[in-house]
Protein backbone atom coordinates (compact mmCIF):
# COMPACT_ATOMS: atom_id res chain seq x y z
CA UNK A 1 0.00 0.00 0.00
CA UNK A 2 1.19 3.49 -1.04
CA UNK A 3 2.37 5.88 2.16
CA UNK A 4 0.32 8.65 2.70
CA UNK A 5 1.53 12.08 3.93
CA UNK A 6 0.44 15.06 5.26
CA UNK A 7 0.87 17.10 2.26
CA UNK A 8 -0.95 14.66 -0.16
CA UNK A 9 -4.10 15.04 2.75
CA UNK A 10 -3.94 18.84 2.81
CA UNK A 11 -3.46 18.98 -1.23
CA UNK A 12 -6.77 17.19 -1.26
CA UNK A 13 -8.35 19.56 1.21
CA UNK A 14 -7.79 22.59 -1.23
CA UNK A 15 -9.93 20.78 -3.96
CA UNK A 16 -13.24 21.25 -1.29
CA UNK A 17 -15.10 24.28 -0.99
CA UNK A 18 -17.11 25.93 2.19
CA UNK A 19 -20.58 26.49 0.29
CA UNK A 20 -20.83 30.04 1.57
CA UNK A 21 -17.63 31.48 0.43
CA UNK A 22 -16.56 28.98 -2.34
CA UNK A 23 -12.81 28.91 -0.54
CA UNK A 24 -11.40 25.87 -0.01
CA UNK A 25 -10.60 25.19 4.36
CA UNK A 26 -6.80 25.52 3.84
CA UNK A 27 -6.70 28.92 2.54
CA UNK A 28 -9.72 29.37 5.12
CA UNK A 29 -6.94 28.34 7.72
CA UNK A 30 -9.49 26.06 9.16
CA UNK A 31 -6.82 23.04 9.19
CA UNK A 32 -6.26 22.92 13.05
CA UNK A 33 -4.14 19.35 12.53
CA UNK A 34 -3.64 16.29 10.55
CA UNK A 35 -2.49 13.38 11.69
CA UNK A 36 -1.30 10.11 9.65
CA UNK A 37 0.17 7.06 10.73
CA UNK A 38 0.01 3.83 9.57
CA UNK A 39 -2.67 4.54 7.05
CA UNK A 40 -4.94 6.29 9.93
CA UNK A 41 -5.41 9.61 8.74
CA UNK A 42 -7.45 12.15 10.96
CA UNK A 43 -7.92 15.66 10.17
CA UNK A 44 -9.30 18.47 12.61
CA UNK A 45 -11.01 21.35 11.02
CA UNK A 46 -11.40 24.67 13.74
CA UNK A 47 -14.85 25.98 11.94
CA UNK A 48 -17.03 28.87 13.26
CA UNK A 49 -18.71 27.75 16.04
CA UNK A 50 -22.03 28.85 14.30
CA UNK A 51 -21.74 26.85 11.03
CA UNK A 52 -20.55 23.55 12.60
CA UNK A 53 -24.21 22.17 11.52
CA UNK A 54 -24.25 23.84 8.31
CA UNK A 55 -20.96 21.89 7.47
CA UNK A 56 -21.52 18.53 7.83
CA UNK A 57 -22.06 17.85 4.18
CA UNK A 58 -18.21 19.47 3.97
CA UNK A 59 -17.14 17.43 6.60
CA UNK A 60 -18.48 14.46 4.95
CA UNK A 61 -17.35 14.83 1.60
CA UNK A 62 -13.64 15.78 2.83
CA UNK A 63 -13.64 12.38 4.89
CA UNK A 64 -14.41 10.43 1.89
CA UNK A 65 -11.66 12.06 -0.42
CA UNK A 66 -9.46 11.43 2.41
CA UNK A 67 -10.15 7.62 2.73
CA UNK A 68 -10.17 7.30 -1.34
CA UNK A 69 -6.01 8.20 -1.11
CA UNK A 70 -4.27 6.22 -2.17
CA UNK A 71 -2.70 4.49 1.45
CA UNK A 72 -5.46 5.75 3.71
CA UNK A 73 -7.12 2.83 5.56
CA UNK A 74 -9.46 5.06 8.04
CA UNK A 75 -9.76 8.71 7.51
CA UNK A 76 -11.56 11.01 10.21
CA UNK A 77 -12.44 14.23 9.45
CA UNK A 78 -13.41 16.05 12.63
CA UNK A 79 -15.46 20.07 12.86
CA UNK A 80 -14.24 21.26 16.03
CA UNK A 81 -15.31 24.71 17.24
CA UNK A 82 -13.04 28.00 18.15
CA UNK A 83 -12.92 28.42 21.75
CA UNK A 84 -14.91 31.08 22.76
CA UNK A 85 -14.61 33.77 25.20
CA UNK A 86 -15.76 33.33 29.03
CA UNK A 87 -19.33 35.04 28.98
CA UNK A 88 -20.21 33.91 25.39
CA UNK A 89 -21.68 31.00 25.91
CA UNK A 90 -19.38 27.74 26.77
CA UNK A 91 -21.06 25.44 28.56
CA UNK A 92 -20.22 25.43 31.66
CA UNK A 93 -20.73 22.52 34.52
CA UNK A 94 -22.61 23.50 37.31
CA UNK A 95 -26.29 23.70 35.41
CA UNK A 96 -25.92 19.83 35.53
CA UNK A 97 -24.59 20.06 32.24
CA UNK A 98 -22.93 16.39 32.40
CA UNK A 99 -25.79 14.64 31.57
CA UNK A 100 -26.77 17.69 29.32
CA UNK A 101 -27.74 16.06 25.93
CA UNK A 102 -30.07 18.05 23.65
CA UNK A 103 -33.21 18.97 25.86
CA UNK A 104 -31.10 18.12 29.22
CA UNK A 105 -30.35 21.00 31.74
CA UNK A 106 -26.87 21.60 30.01
CA UNK A 107 -28.60 22.06 26.83
CA UNK A 108 -26.52 23.50 23.61
CA UNK A 109 -23.70 21.75 22.59
CA UNK A 110 -23.32 19.94 25.53
CA UNK A 111 -24.13 16.50 23.64
CA UNK A 112 -23.25 13.72 25.64
CA UNK A 113 -20.86 10.84 23.65
CA UNK A 114 -21.71 7.28 24.90
CA UNK A 115 -19.91 4.48 23.64
CA UNK A 116 -22.76 2.15 23.10
CA UNK A 117 -22.59 -1.62 25.07
CA UNK A 118 -20.26 0.73 27.79
CA UNK A 119 -22.30 0.08 30.93
CA UNK A 120 -20.24 1.85 33.24
CA UNK A 121 -17.49 4.29 32.54
CA UNK A 122 -14.90 5.73 35.20
CA UNK A 123 -12.14 8.56 34.86
CA UNK A 124 -8.86 8.27 36.71
CA UNK A 125 -7.59 11.58 37.02
CA UNK A 126 -5.19 13.88 38.68
CA UNK A 127 -4.81 17.49 39.55
CA UNK A 128 -1.15 17.57 38.20
CA UNK A 129 0.97 14.66 36.10
CA UNK A 130 3.43 12.40 37.52
CA UNK A 131 1.65 10.82 40.63
CA UNK A 132 1.35 7.90 38.92
CA UNK A 133 -2.51 8.07 37.42
CA UNK A 134 -1.62 5.94 34.16
CA UNK A 135 -0.48 3.23 36.82
CA UNK A 136 -3.64 2.82 38.65
CA UNK A 137 -5.90 2.94 35.41
CA UNK A 138 -3.56 -0.14 34.38
CA UNK A 139 -3.60 -2.26 37.43
CA UNK A 140 -7.23 -1.14 38.37
CA UNK A 141 -8.56 -2.10 35.10
CA UNK A 142 -6.82 -5.62 35.27
CA UNK A 143 -7.94 -5.61 38.74
CA UNK A 144 -11.29 -5.19 37.59
CA UNK A 145 -10.83 -8.18 34.66
CA UNK A 146 -9.89 -10.03 37.75
CA UNK A 147 -13.08 -9.86 39.26
CA UNK A 148 -14.59 -10.99 36.13
CA UNK A 149 -15.83 -7.95 35.04
CA UNK A 150 -15.55 -7.49 30.99
CA UNK A 151 -12.97 -4.10 30.63
CA UNK A 152 -11.62 -1.67 28.12
CA UNK A 153 -8.83 1.05 28.57
CA UNK A 154 -9.28 4.24 27.08
CA UNK A 155 -5.84 6.40 26.90
CA UNK A 156 -7.42 9.63 27.09
CA UNK A 157 -4.05 11.09 28.22
CA UNK A 158 -3.54 13.01 24.67
CA UNK A 159 -0.28 14.79 25.70
CA UNK A 160 1.41 11.45 27.43
CA UNK A 161 -0.44 8.49 26.13
CA UNK A 162 1.32 5.57 28.66
CA UNK A 163 -0.58 2.75 28.38
CA UNK A 164 0.71 0.72 24.96
CA UNK A 165 4.25 1.20 27.14
CA UNK A 166 2.36 0.38 30.23
CA UNK A 167 0.30 -2.97 28.60
CA UNK A 168 3.15 -3.92 26.57
CA UNK A 169 1.07 -3.04 23.47
CA UNK A 170 4.29 -0.24 22.11
CA UNK A 171 4.20 -0.35 18.45
CA UNK A 172 1.27 -2.02 17.46
CA UNK A 173 -1.19 -0.51 16.02
CA UNK A 174 -4.78 -1.40 15.85
CA UNK A 175 -6.80 -3.26 12.95
CA UNK A 176 -10.31 -2.08 11.04
CA UNK A 177 -12.97 -3.95 10.36
CA UNK A 178 -15.78 -3.01 8.20
CA UNK A 179 -14.32 0.91 8.68
CA UNK A 180 -14.50 0.58 12.70
CA UNK A 181 -11.12 0.73 14.31
CA UNK A 182 -11.08 -2.40 16.63
CA UNK A 183 -9.15 -1.63 19.77
CA UNK A 184 -6.33 -4.21 20.60
CA UNK A 185 -6.39 -6.79 23.22
CA UNK A 186 -3.96 -7.73 25.73
CA UNK A 187 -4.35 -9.03 29.30
CA UNK A 188 -7.98 -9.83 28.85
CA UNK A 189 -8.69 -6.03 28.14
CA UNK A 190 -9.57 -4.07 25.12
CA UNK A 191 -7.32 -0.98 25.16
CA UNK A 192 -7.38 1.95 22.91
CA UNK A 193 -4.58 5.03 22.70
CA UNK A 194 -4.21 7.77 20.68
CA UNK A 195 -1.05 6.42 21.57
CA UNK A 196 -1.61 3.99 18.89
CA UNK A 197 -2.66 6.51 15.78
CA UNK A 198 0.71 8.84 15.98
CA UNK A 199 4.21 8.74 15.98
CA UNK A 200 5.89 8.59 19.04
CA UNK A 201 8.96 10.79 17.36
CA UNK A 202 6.19 13.58 16.18
CA UNK A 203 3.80 14.37 18.70
CA UNK A 204 0.97 16.21 17.39
CA UNK A 205 0.44 19.97 18.94
CA UNK A 206 -2.60 19.28 20.22
CA UNK A 207 -4.95 22.35 20.53
CA UNK A 208 -7.80 22.39 22.73
CA UNK A 209 -11.14 21.94 20.47
CA UNK A 210 -9.01 19.03 18.34
CA UNK A 211 -7.97 17.21 21.31
CA UNK A 212 -11.38 16.95 22.12
CA UNK A 213 -12.41 16.00 18.50
CA UNK A 214 -10.10 13.40 18.52
CA UNK A 215 -11.02 11.79 21.49
CA UNK A 216 -14.75 12.06 20.77
CA UNK A 217 -13.50 9.84 17.63
CA UNK A 218 -12.24 7.82 19.61
CA UNK A 219 -15.17 7.19 21.76
CA UNK A 220 -17.51 6.61 19.02
CA UNK A 221 -15.83 5.12 16.14
CA UNK A 222 -14.17 2.49 18.20
CA UNK A 223 -15.44 -0.95 17.96
CA UNK A 224 -15.52 -1.22 21.88
CA UNK A 225 -18.15 -4.24 21.56
CA UNK A 226 -19.62 -5.16 25.02
CA UNK A 227 -18.23 -3.86 28.29
CA UNK A 228 -18.93 -3.65 32.10
CA UNK A 229 -16.35 -0.71 32.86
CA UNK A 230 -14.34 1.52 30.63
CA UNK A 231 -11.38 2.84 32.24
CA UNK A 232 -10.62 6.18 31.17
CA UNK A 233 -6.69 7.41 31.97
CA UNK A 234 -7.63 11.05 31.48
CA UNK A 235 -5.16 13.83 30.79
CA UNK A 236 -3.79 15.49 33.79
CA UNK A 237 -4.83 18.26 35.76
CA UNK A 238 -8.64 19.96 35.42
CA UNK A 239 -8.04 22.25 31.82
CA UNK A 240 -10.86 22.62 29.46
CA UNK A 241 -10.26 19.31 27.92
CA UNK A 242 -10.95 17.21 31.33
CA UNK A 243 -13.48 19.44 31.99
CA UNK A 244 -15.56 18.92 28.27
CA UNK A 245 -14.82 14.84 28.86
CA UNK A 246 -16.41 15.07 32.20
CA UNK A 247 -19.43 16.84 31.19
CA UNK A 248 -19.18 15.34 27.50
CA UNK A 249 -18.97 11.40 28.97
CA UNK A 250 -21.56 9.78 30.66
CA UNK A 251 -18.89 9.05 33.70
CA UNK A 252 -20.77 6.85 35.97
CA UNK A 253 -17.47 8.37 38.56
CA UNK A 254 -13.94 9.26 38.88
CA UNK A 255 -11.06 8.22 40.76
CA UNK A 256 -8.24 10.94 41.94
CA UNK A 257 -5.06 9.15 42.30
CA UNK A 258 -2.84 12.01 44.44
CA UNK A 259 0.86 11.15 45.93
CA UNK A 260 0.86 12.07 49.48
CA UNK A 261 2.49 15.60 49.15
CA UNK A 262 0.44 18.73 50.26
CA UNK A 263 1.33 20.46 46.22
CA UNK A 264 -0.60 16.89 45.02
CA UNK A 265 -3.22 17.28 47.62
CA UNK A 266 -4.04 20.64 46.68
CA UNK A 267 -4.24 19.55 43.02
CA UNK A 268 -6.14 16.65 43.90
CA UNK A 269 -9.33 19.31 45.86
CA UNK A 270 -8.98 20.87 42.68
CA UNK A 271 -9.45 17.58 40.46
CA UNK A 272 -12.42 16.60 43.17
CA UNK A 273 -13.82 20.04 42.61
CA UNK A 274 -14.06 19.97 38.92
CA UNK A 275 -15.22 16.32 38.96
CA UNK A 276 -18.29 17.86 41.30
CA UNK A 277 -19.06 21.27 39.44
CA UNK A 278 -19.99 19.10 36.79
CA UNK A 279 -22.25 16.48 38.74
CA UNK A 280 -20.02 13.26 38.20
CA UNK A 281 -19.52 11.27 41.41
CA UNK A 282 -16.27 10.95 42.76
CA UNK A 283 -15.94 7.21 43.78
CA UNK A 284 -12.86 8.31 46.08
CA UNK A 285 -8.72 9.14 46.35
CA UNK A 286 -6.34 6.91 45.53
CA UNK A 287 -2.86 7.94 47.93
CA UNK A 288 -0.16 6.59 45.15
CA UNK A 289 2.90 6.35 46.49
CA UNK A 290 2.01 6.84 49.80
CA UNK A 291 5.08 5.03 51.92
CA UNK A 292 8.50 3.27 51.22
CA UNK A 293 8.75 -0.28 51.94
CA UNK A 294 12.66 -1.21 51.65
CA UNK A 295 13.09 -4.08 49.70
CA UNK A 296 15.92 -5.36 51.61
CA UNK A 297 14.80 -5.26 55.41
CA UNK A 298 11.11 -4.59 54.91
CA UNK A 299 11.14 -1.20 56.86
CA UNK A 300 8.75 1.20 56.06
CA UNK A 301 9.27 4.56 55.78
CA UNK A 302 6.43 7.22 55.47
CA UNK A 303 8.68 9.77 53.13
CA UNK A 304 6.14 11.84 52.25
CA UNK A 305 3.91 12.45 55.42
CA UNK A 306 1.68 9.68 54.60
CA UNK A 307 -1.98 9.82 55.07
CA UNK A 308 -2.95 13.21 53.47
CA UNK A 309 -5.33 11.89 51.09
CA UNK A 310 -7.25 9.94 53.70
CA UNK A 311 -7.12 12.99 55.78
CA UNK A 312 -8.16 14.94 52.54
CA UNK A 313 -10.96 12.56 51.40
CA UNK A 314 -12.61 12.91 55.05
CA UNK A 315 -12.56 16.89 54.84
CA UNK A 316 -13.92 16.62 51.85
CA UNK A 317 -16.52 14.05 52.36
CA UNK A 318 -15.70 11.58 49.79
CA UNK A 319 -14.28 7.51 50.18
CA UNK A 320 -10.28 6.68 50.57
CA UNK A 321 -9.77 3.79 48.27
CA UNK A 322 -6.46 2.85 49.75
CA UNK A 323 -3.28 3.55 49.21
CA UNK A 324 -0.20 2.04 47.33
CA UNK A 325 3.32 2.13 48.34
CA UNK A 326 6.09 3.58 46.60
CA UNK A 327 7.60 0.23 45.29
CA UNK A 328 10.49 -0.44 42.87
CA UNK A 329 8.28 -3.34 41.25
CA UNK A 330 5.59 -1.37 40.65
CA UNK A 331 7.57 0.83 38.64
CA UNK A 332 9.44 -2.11 36.87
CA UNK A 333 6.09 -4.18 36.04
CA UNK A 334 4.38 -0.96 34.66
CA UNK A 335 7.46 -0.14 32.55
CA UNK A 336 7.96 -3.63 31.23
CA UNK A 337 3.99 -3.98 30.20
CA UNK A 338 3.07 -6.37 33.05
CA UNK A 339 1.68 -4.42 35.32
CA UNK A 340 2.18 -5.55 39.28
CA UNK A 341 -1.69 -6.92 39.20
CA UNK A 342 -1.04 -9.66 36.97
CA UNK A 343 2.67 -9.55 37.49
CA UNK A 344 2.12 -11.09 40.82
CA UNK A 345 -1.71 -11.68 41.27
CA UNK A 346 -1.05 -12.84 44.66
CA UNK A 347 1.23 -10.19 46.31
CA UNK A 348 0.36 -7.06 48.45
CA UNK A 349 -0.44 -4.78 45.81
CA UNK A 350 -2.66 -6.54 43.14
CA UNK A 351 -4.36 -7.07 46.68
CA UNK A 352 -4.63 -3.18 47.06
CA UNK A 353 -5.81 -2.79 43.84
CA UNK A 354 -8.24 -5.25 43.83
CA UNK A 355 -9.57 -3.67 47.12
CA UNK A 356 -9.78 -0.35 45.06
CA UNK A 357 -11.70 -2.27 42.41
CA UNK A 358 -14.24 -3.75 44.54
CA UNK A 359 -14.81 -0.24 46.32
CA UNK A 360 -15.25 0.96 43.19
CA UNK A 361 -17.72 -1.81 41.45
CA UNK A 362 -19.97 -1.36 45.18
CA UNK A 363 -20.39 2.20 44.23
CA UNK A 364 -20.91 2.12 40.56
CA UNK A 365 -23.42 -0.68 40.67
CA UNK A 366 -25.57 1.01 43.48
CA UNK A 367 -25.26 3.77 41.26
CA UNK A 368 -26.05 2.45 38.17
CA UNK A 369 -29.06 0.12 39.81
CA UNK A 370 -31.86 1.59 38.48
CA UNK A 371 -30.88 1.93 34.83
CA UNK A 372 -29.81 -1.86 34.81
CA UNK A 373 -33.76 -2.76 35.45
CA UNK A 374 -34.83 -4.59 32.55
CA UNK A 375 -36.61 -2.50 29.86
CA UNK A 376 -40.32 -2.64 30.19
CA UNK A 377 -41.95 -4.63 27.81
CA UNK A 378 -45.90 -2.78 26.18
CA UNK A 379 -47.94 -4.45 24.16
CA UNK A 380 -50.43 -2.01 22.57
N1 LIG B 1 3.46 3.25 43.39
C1 LIG B 1 4.50 3.40 42.58
N2 LIG B 1 5.72 2.94 42.93
C2 LIG B 1 6.80 3.13 42.11
N3 LIG B 1 6.73 3.75 40.93
C3 LIG B 1 5.54 4.22 40.53
C4 LIG B 1 4.36 4.07 41.32
N4 LIG B 1 3.32 4.64 40.64
C5 LIG B 1 3.83 5.11 39.49
N5 LIG B 1 5.15 4.87 39.41
C6 LIG B 1 6.07 5.24 38.33
O1 LIG B 1 6.06 6.66 38.22
C7 LIG B 1 6.14 7.06 36.86
C8 LIG B 1 4.96 7.98 36.56
O2 LIG B 1 3.78 7.21 36.68
P1 LIG B 1 2.55 7.40 35.69
O3 LIG B 1 3.00 7.50 34.27
O4 LIG B 1 1.55 6.39 36.07
O5 LIG B 1 2.07 8.84 36.17
P2 LIG B 1 0.98 9.78 35.56
O6 LIG B 1 0.37 10.50 36.70
O7 LIG B 1 0.05 9.03 34.66
O8 LIG B 1 1.86 10.74 34.73
P3 LIG B 1 1.42 11.66 33.52
O9 LIG B 1 0.18 12.31 33.94
O10 LIG B 1 2.58 12.59 33.38
O11 LIG B 1 1.19 10.73 32.36
C9 LIG B 1 6.16 5.78 36.04
O12 LIG B 1 7.47 5.45 35.67
C10 LIG B 1 5.61 4.70 36.98
O13 LIG B 1 6.13 3.42 36.72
Amino acid sequence: MATVTRDDIIATLRDLADPKTGRDPVSLGWVQGVAVQDGHATVALEVPPDLGPELEPLRREAEARVHALDGVATATVVLTAARQEAGQGRPRGDSGGRRGGPGGPGGGRAQTIAPPGVRHIVAVASGKGGVGKSTTAANLALALAARGQRVGVFDADIYGPSMPRMLGLTGQRPGVVNDRIQPLQTLGLKVMSIGFLMNEEDPVVWRGPMVMGALEQMLRDVDWGELDVMVVDMPPGTGDTQLTMSQRVPLAGAVIVSTPQDIALLDARKGLNMFRRVDVPVLGIVENMSYYVCPNCGHREEVFAHGGAKATAAQMGCRFLGDIPLDIQIRVNADAGTPIVVSDPEGPHARAYLGIADAILEQIGAEAAPARAAPTIRFT
